[in-house]
């Protein structure tokens, strides 16, 4: 398998660089050359393997012979291990149609884990055969940033230098990344929002002599293999509801379009994926654009949703790339048209393509409260925001009745214990694996929002400076 950039002029790459590198040179994002197809009845076949044995058949068309099935096999088996659920990935019943994905069973308590867990172990067995360090930047707006240091503290040739926006995560997220002494792992506060964070991460990849000199690589899910190891869990829900023979619908709580690209990955592998349901809390840029067109950054508005308090999504990118027909050069020019304007109009013949398989919701405090609410009282299940914005879209989605609805259940209650409480009235415990927390000492950096403080900070600590 082949990756290319959504911009059409980077060089393409096989799985292993594609892994090893960040942000495509031409500023766009990887995306398999072609999208590997699923017959209804391999997609029967996976029926009853674990989850181990599913990602290994779900993955191995994107790896291609960069590992062996039995390698792959052991690294997923490595990597799933670390969860504390058999089934890696359970799905809880609500009522008659609603599912819950829970997706928090992994080390850091996020969905993030179940990508990174994945993704550190190839930075290692990928690095092991180079002479190489790599600097690893990343943004986070709470779970990417602990997942990806529980991930890659203490691995050789990796540091790890991640950007959070100060005062704007939960107590639980940033002791999660802060707490983590080891001395390859970089945690900087900046003075600025999520998006301030992200801007920051690829204007680094832009500054192609600071990209080089610290060989620069990612975490945040403009790395491909992030989305690749997310596509699994939706193979592994659907087909135990039934998928070949009953198509399934999932909601999914969204921020940077990730998770939620993964989903649409898996239809394109021919999975039978009724709806997506496109969630956004009021940071509302996503359900804008799908429902009328109007992709323009706002203002980001602090939420008890903290992770999805995200404007620009990075991976929007990537199905714009399909909409245009995969023509790089024509979105080269659209993204420079929005990153000069900070607005996108999405012509209607695009966003009724977008609609055969998207749809959209935007749920506000109040209706992530009472999503939290009636998840208590209805189901007995305390949920977090971020899986209670999911819930409250699935609830008001407008689909066939007899299609069930996965709404992926993306972070442990407990990381956002103070607006659980607040909805529900009950404060969830934090599960043992994550205990002492608040008594470890915290390490952190903080900077202003600029390329020149980030780029200076770096530059002093990191290993893998290639002589300029
Ligand atoms: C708990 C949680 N839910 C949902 C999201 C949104 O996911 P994505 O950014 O992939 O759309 C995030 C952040 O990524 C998150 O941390
Ligand atoms: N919500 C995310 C934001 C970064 O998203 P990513 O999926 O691109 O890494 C977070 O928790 O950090």
């Amino acid at each position: 398998m082949r990756y290319i950039s959504t911009r059409g002029t980077a060089p393409a790459l096989d799985f292993e660089n594609v892994t090893l590198t960040g942000l495509a040179a031409d500023g766009g994002l990887y995306v398999p050359e072609s999208w590997p197809r699923f017959t209804p009845e391999a997609i029967r076949a996976l029926a009853g393997l674990s989850y181990v044995d599913t990602a290994v058949e779900v993955m191995a068309p994107f790896v291609g012979d960069a590992l062996g099935r039995d390698e792959l096999r052991a690294l997923c088996a490595e990597a799933y291990g670390r969860f504390d659920h058999e089934a890696v990935t359970p799905l809880v019943q609500l009522d008659g149609r609603n599912w819950l994905l829970e997706l928090f069973h992994g080390p850091t308590l996020a969905f993030k884990d179940v990508a990174l867990q994945l993704l550190g172990l190839l930075f290692e067995r990928f690095l092991s055969q180079r002479d190489t360090h790599l600097t690893v930047v990343g943004a986070t707006s709470g779970d990417t940033g602990s997942a990806a240091i529980d991930a890659l503290a203490g691995r050789a040739k990796v540091d790890i230098f991640m950007l959070h926006p100060l005062g704007r995560v939960s107590d639980v997220q940033r002791r999660q990344m802060t707490t983590v002494l080891a001395p390859n792992v970089h945690n900087i506060a900046i003075e600025g929002s999520f998006d301030d964070a992200q801007a920051l991460v690829k204007a680094m990849f832009a500054d192609r002599d600071f990209a080089g000199r610290f060989r620069l690589s990612a975490v945040n899910s403009i790395n491909w293999a992030r989305l690749m190891a997310q596509i699994v869990y939706y193979f592994y829900a659907a087909v135990r509801l039934g998928t070949p023979d009953r198509p399934v619908a999932f909601s999914v709580p969204t921020g940077n379009f990730g998770d939620v690209f993964a989903g649409y990955a898996a239809a394109r592998m021919g999975l039978p994926v009724a709806k997506l349901i496109v969630a956004t809390n009021v940071n509302d840029i996503l359900h804008r654009a799908l429902a009328e067109g109007d992709y323009s950054v706002g203002t980001v508005t602090p939420t008890a949703a903290p992770s999805m308090d995200i404007q620009v999504s990075s991976n929007f990118e990537r199905l714009l790339f399909d909409l245009h027909g995969r023509d790089g050069a024509a979105l080269a020019q659209t993204m420079a048209g929005f990153e000069a304007t900070k607005r996108l109009a999405i012509p209607a013949a695009m966003r009724d393509e977008a609609a055969r398989l998207f749809t959209s919701a935007r749920i506000d405090a109040d209706g992530m409260a009472l999503a939290m609410r009636h998840a208590a009282e209805r189901s007995g299940q305390v949920i977090d925001p971020h899986t209670a914005i999911g819930l409250a879209a699935a609830h008001g989605a407008d689909l066939d009745p007899q299609v069930p609805i996965v709404t992926l259940a993306t972070a442990h209650p407990a990381k956002f214990r103070d607006a659980v409480e607040r909805a529900t009235g009950q404060r969830p415990n934090l599960p043992a694996r994550v205990g002492g927390l608040f008594e470890r000492e915290e390490r952190y950096a903080t900077l202003p929002a600029t390329l020149e403080a980030i780029e200076a900070h770096i530059a002093e600590r990191a290993t893998a400076a290639v002589p300029a």
